[in-house]
């Protein structure tokens, strides 16, 4: 993978005659980090709008176009931007819709330090922040044949607003049944290929001799809907989300014996007899690496189904011993139309409408606090407390925190 390509500041100046070429209902934040400005900017014009983003590294005196992760915001009028942490920019959007309007873009977060040195390029990321708390992604592995589709299927059944599936890419061919986009989404290997160098894979493993990966937007989808993620992937792949900054539960099936799992694949009756005996011989080796790797937090033997199936309720906590319906995620956040927005400490941001209506006091000053946040790229941001400000003594000792 090559360098990502490096502009000279006179190059930029020749391209673009105001930094983004912006028309007249563009607009552009610049955000220092160490040695380099992070440019944001989104040049409106007509139906189209692109948002880019520039960064200016101050020691080389070159501006460099990183490696964009991550779906970025749909198109919106203008934007504020706060540094938080040293490493993500805080992004509050006008003209939003109130489930649209906070975003961060990762600039030096560990997800981006391990991208960088992966793609040998700038990266900065996209994380849309979502309000509510989802529950850890739950990444289910065993050997083909072990029964992890069917529990995935009670699971999904049983619980159907409060898991959803990440749909793979994968370069095999549909089984009879198997839809595109609902079990898999199969796919070209060179499309595949280039996707996964463009970043756009959170995990990707050579199974059986075909290509499977997780889609930063598969995961971002089930998480956008405010569903638990569940993910049926293989061994490999579960070390590398393990090692990735998705924070999740690792759940290995294993099964009662050898004999057991050829039969089930033979009664299954969606292979052929050679891919049968490939699927065997890789199974030996993800048992004793999921048994042994210490990649897993939970082995569950399916030998009897519903056994299996209850216990796995029991580990995802869904066994009586705690409320079973989600709790309904908060919506979006109302922002004032027209704002102006302040950092009050390191933790507290302010939005004010630049001209306030009197007895509003929600509308008029709202206060984000991000000392609780959780998760981020690849995947959402979460934890984000918002406040109204107190309309009597209207001082930050009296705020409210908004349900
Ligand atoms: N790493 C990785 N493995 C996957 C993914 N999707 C499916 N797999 C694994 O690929 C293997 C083969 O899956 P599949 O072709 O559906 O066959 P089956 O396991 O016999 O039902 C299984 O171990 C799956 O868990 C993915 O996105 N990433
Ligand atoms: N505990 C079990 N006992 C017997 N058959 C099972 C059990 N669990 C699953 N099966 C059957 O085994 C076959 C393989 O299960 P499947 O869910 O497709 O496996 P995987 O997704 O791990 O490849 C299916 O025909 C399924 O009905």
């Amino acid at each position: 993978m090559g360098e990502a390509p490096a502009l000279c500041v006179e190059d930029l100046k020749e391209r673009f005659s105001n930094g983004f070429g912006l028309g007249s209902k563009g607009f552009e934040t610049s955000t220092d980090v160490g040695d380099k400005t992070f440019v944001i900017g989104c040049n409106n014009n007509g139906s189209t709008s692109s948002l880019e983003v520039h960064i200016y590294d101050k020691s080389t005196g070159k501006w460099v176009i990183p490696t964009v992760l991550g779906t970025k915001p749909k198109p919106y009028e203008g934007h504020s931007a706060v540094l938080l942490n040293e490493d993500r920019i805080l992004i509050i959007t006008r003209g939003s819709t109130p489930d649209d309007c906070i975003w961060f873009l990762e600039v030096d977060t560990e997800y981006v330090k391990q991208q960088k040195e992966g793609l040998e390029t700038e990266v900065v990321a996209w994380s849309k922040c979502v309000r509510g708390d989802a529950e850890k992604p739950v990444v289910i592995s065993g050997p083909s044949g072990v029964g992890k589709g069917t529990l995935i299927n009670m699971l999904m059944k049983e619980f159907p607003s409060m898991f959803g599936f990440s749909v793979s890419h994968t370069t095999r061919a549909p089984r009879g049944t198997e839809k595109n986009g609902v079990h898999y989404h199969f796919t070209e290997r060179s499309v595949m290929e280039k996707d996964i160098k463009d970043g756009k894979f959170l995990e990707f493993a050579s199974v059986h001799g075909n290509l499977y990966g997780t889609s930063i937007e598969a995961v971002e989808a089930v998480a956008d809907s405010g569903k638990r993620c569940i993910l049926d992937i293989d061994v490999q792949g579960a070390k590398s989300v393990r090692a990735s900054s998705l924070d999740a539960v690792f759940i290995f099936i294993s099964p009662p014996s050898m004999s057991e799992l050829e039969e089930r694949l033979r009664l299954r009756g969606t292979e052929t007899e050679e891919q049968i005996q490939k699927r065997l011989r890789n199974a030996k080796a993800e048992i004793e690496q999921g048994k042994s790797s210490g990649i897993f937090d939970h082995i569950l033997c399916n030998d009897n189904l519903e056994k299996c199936y209850e216990n796995l309720k029991k580990l995802l906590g869904l066994d009586g011993s705690a409320p079973i319906n989600p709790k309904p995620s908060p919506n979006g956040i109302d922002l004032p139309p027209n704002h102006s927005v302040s950092k009050i400490d390191d933790n507290k941001i302010i939005i004010q409408h630049e001209t306030p209506e009197p007895g509003n006091a929600s509308k008029n000053s709202i206060v984000l606090d991000v000392s609780l946040l959780k998760g981020g790229a690849p995947g959402r941001t979460r934890g984000l407390d918002v406040y109204d400000v107190d309309p009597i003594s209207n001082c930050l000792n009296g705020i409210h925190k908004l349900s």
